[in-house]
């Protein structure tokens, strides 16, 4: 009875019953108009640290170490704590755990002719995407691999009958493995338990294996909401499976002592249940990140956000264009999980701030792509995209086709897709690299090459989209000048002449907020 086990592990976790403070309009009020401190002795350093500080979540953790103000600290730990209990996502996360390890029989359903079939790649091509994702979970490993033809990789019958028993029979002889990943986005519950009985190991399919990887990487509450979240189809599936085998015992439908519910419709209802409160908490930190936005654009820092394939060098870019040692690139599927931010500075000193995002990969189910929809947000709010693509991946083309199709199903805005800049990274692994599409921009980003044309080329898009400026303002700091600046700009830089009572103010300002201050202070 391993489904009714698992009902009641949830039921402490469902039972118990929090009081959540939303975020409070004095919060917001807070966050948004807190004045500036230690203006007349603002050092670059200390302007560093107040705009990272104004600009930081919880969730970016690489901001930390850059010397933020401790009352700060406080309010943002204040404020953090009032959506949602660490032990209560970390119950809602373990719940589901992962398998410890496996070794692995993958099997790649291939479509040789007709509308299904995938032009811009081949089989063997997508077989070893499946090995990279297998290989990317510790103590996970591939024994087998084996391309199998089929018409119909998305039916209940993915194989015909011949195929299915050869499979079999390949499966049955290779031993000591204990699981088989059948390289489909999504297998019916009815298939994977068809599967499971004919070849008495665990089967995965591309969603389970991803929801794998996103576990091992998950670090934030956000992340590991999203990924319990993404999990509710997969608790489905199970339930339907062993519920069937309950019904063939005649055990499902039996109702359970004196509650009027059945033991199907217990553990429906605590999927449900379980559901609404993960869907709870994520809107909580929707709203929190929709605050945060608002505070960045409030302090008018440009965002740029880059993304692309998975594991194509997004985040080596930005450590690359910003200096921040916190940011770890490692060379695995889905490193980064968490969307992150980063400030950098464009060739007239503007500060920008770089978001780092997860990666995408081809036929990732939108279930899985939805549950991250709270994260992916933050794409549709930036002033600009840059898309990552790593030039030396036999399946470059592909990747790009994907991630297109993604943002479009994203409904990105129409400027931000007209504006995005392509880069072509790792081309240090390409022998004779020839840039063959014009518009895109050449890099390394590990060995830190055409980032100035890059950080131009940014630049530009900025101040075409957005309409700012850095600009130098000579402010009397017995008049308010200062802190309206402060307030309705981005302050990056005050020389102070103590002897004049003055200071020259380096800012990044919109030309509507350039008009009022010369209206203001000028007029
Ligand atoms: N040779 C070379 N390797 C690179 C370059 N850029 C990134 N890499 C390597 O590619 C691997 C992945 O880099 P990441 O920056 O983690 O890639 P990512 O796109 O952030 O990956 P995910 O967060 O997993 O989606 C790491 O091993 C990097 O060192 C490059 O320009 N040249
Ligand atoms: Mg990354």
């Amino acid at each position: 009875m391993t489904a009714l086990r698992r009902v009641l592990s949830w039921l402490p976790v469902l039972q118990r019953r929090r009081a959540h403070t939303c975020l409070t309009s004095s919060a917001t009020c807070r966050l948004l108009h807190k004045p500036p401190r230690a203006v007349g002795a603002a050092c670059p350093s200390q302007l560093r640290a107040f705009t990272l500080s104004a600009c930081r979540s919880r969730d970016t953790d690489d901001l930390r170490g850059s010397g933020v103000h401790e009352e700060e600290k406080e309010e943002d730990d204040e404020e953090a704590d009032d959506f949602i209990d660490d032990s209560e996502v970390e119950e809602l996360f373990r719940l589901h755990a992962p398998a410890q390890q496996h070794r692995v029989f993958v099997v790649h359903p291939d479509v040789k002719w007709g509308s299904r079939k995938q032009h811009l790649t081949t089989a063997e091509l997508m077989m070893a995407e499946a090995v990279g994702l297998v290989n990317t979970l510790d103590n996970w490993r591939v024994v087998e691999q084996l391309i199998m033809s089929t018409k119909t990789p998305e039916k209940k019958k993915i194989f015909g009958k011949g195929n299915f028993q050869t499979l079999t029979d390949k499966i049955r002889q290779t031993a000591g493995i204990t699981a088989v990943f059948v390289n489909v986005e999504r297998l019916f519950p009815s298939s994977e338990r068809e599967f499971q009985e004919a070849w008495g190991v665990k089967v995965f399919d591309r969603y389970s294996v991803v929801l794998h990887i996103f576990r091992c990487n998950a670090r934030t509450k956000e992340a590991k909401l999203q990924i319990s979240l993404a999990e509710i189809p997969l608790l489905r599936s199970r339930l339907k499976n062993e519920m069937a085998n309950l019904d063939q015992q005649g055990g499902g439908s039996r109702y359970i002592g004196g509650s009027g519910e059945t033991l199907v419709e217990v553990q429906q209802r605590l999927l449900r249940e379980r559901e609404m409160k993960i869907r709870s908490a994520l809107e909580k930190l929707r709203r929190k990140r929709s605050l945060l936005r608002s505070q960045r654009r409030h302090k008018e820092f440009p965002t740029v956000s880059v993304l692309g394939y998975t594991n194509c060098g997004k985040t080596t870019l930005i450590k690359a264009l910003t200096g921040d040692v916190g940011l770890q690139p490692r060379n695995q599927l889905f490193a980064t999980l968490d969307v992150t931010v980063h400030a950098g500075q464009l060739p007239s000193h503007m500060t920008v701030l770089y978001v780092d995002t997860i990666g995408f990969l081809s036929q990732l189910p939108h279930r899985l792509i939805d549950s991250f929809s709270a994260t992916l947000e933050d794409i549709k709010h930036s002033d600009l995209l840059v898309h990552v693509r790593d030039i030396s991946h036999p399946e470059t083309v592909n990747q790009k086709v994907n991630v297109l199709r993604v943002l479009k199903n994203m409904q990105i805005p129409d400027r931000l897709m007209s504006s995005m800049i392509e880069v072509h990274n790792k081309t240090d692994l390409v022998d004779n690299y020839q840039l063959l599409e014009p518009d895109a921009l050449p890099i390394s980003a590990l060995e830190q090459r055409g980032l100035d044309g890059l950080r131009t080329a940014v630049e530009d898009e900025i101040v075409k989209s957005t309409g700012k400026r850095v600009l130098e303002l000579s402010v009397d700091l017995s008049s308010p000048q200062l802190s309206w600046l402060y307030k309705e700009a981005a302050v990056q830089d005050v020389q102070v002449n103590a002897d004049e009572g003055s200071a020259v103010v380096t800012v990044i300002i919109s030309a509507a907020a350039h008009g009022r201050y010369r209206k203001l202070f000028t007029g």
